[in-house]
């Protein structure tokens, strides 16, 4: 069981590509409540700092250009066991692996692209949030 609240971002190709009200109703259809959103733009610095445990890994100068090329949607979300509940519906990282009715199955398109972001952990979950929110824009 984790806690009531995790981390998402809608992901510049989901972003691009139209999904955000899509998403946004499966996020709340599944009993989750916004409790921060906003619609931003990483900078290269940013996204190397939000993906830094990524560093060394063979892609992440791709990430970084893929989480750069356009604006996201942030959100903190609140639901019992939220980062556990909300992994299971956005679906596996490759949408190839991800099981029907997921997000990820629904709105990604590969491995990288791969639509939305969610915390894997309840510590991760508070240090992304922090990142992209101050306490005044949290209800
Ligand atoms: N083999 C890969 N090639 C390209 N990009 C990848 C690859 N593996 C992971 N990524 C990108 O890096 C992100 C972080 O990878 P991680 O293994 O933490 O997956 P995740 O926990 O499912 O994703 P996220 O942290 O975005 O929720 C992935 O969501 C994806 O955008």
């Amino acid at each position: 069981m984790t806690g009531n609240r995790t981390f998402t971002m809608i992901k510049p190709d989901a972003v691009e590509n139209g999904h955000i009200g899509a998403i946004l109703e499966k996020i709340t259809a599944a009993g989750f409540r916004i409790v921060a959103m906003k619609y931003t733009q990483l900078s290269k610095r940013d996204a190397e700092e939000f993906y830094a445990i990524h560093k060394e890994r063979p892609f992440f100068g791709e990430l970084v250009e893929f989480m750069t090329r356009g604006p996201i949607v942030p959100a903190i979300l609140e639901k019992d066991n939220a980062v556990d509940d909300f992994r299971a519906l956005i679906g596996a990282t490759n949408p190839a692996e991800a099981a029907e009715g997921t997000i990820r199955k629904l709105f990604a398109t590969s491995i990288g692209e791969n639509a939305v972001h969610g915390s894997d952990s309840d510590e991760n979950a508070a240090i992304e949030g922090a990142f992209h929110f101050s306490g005044r824009e949290v209800f």
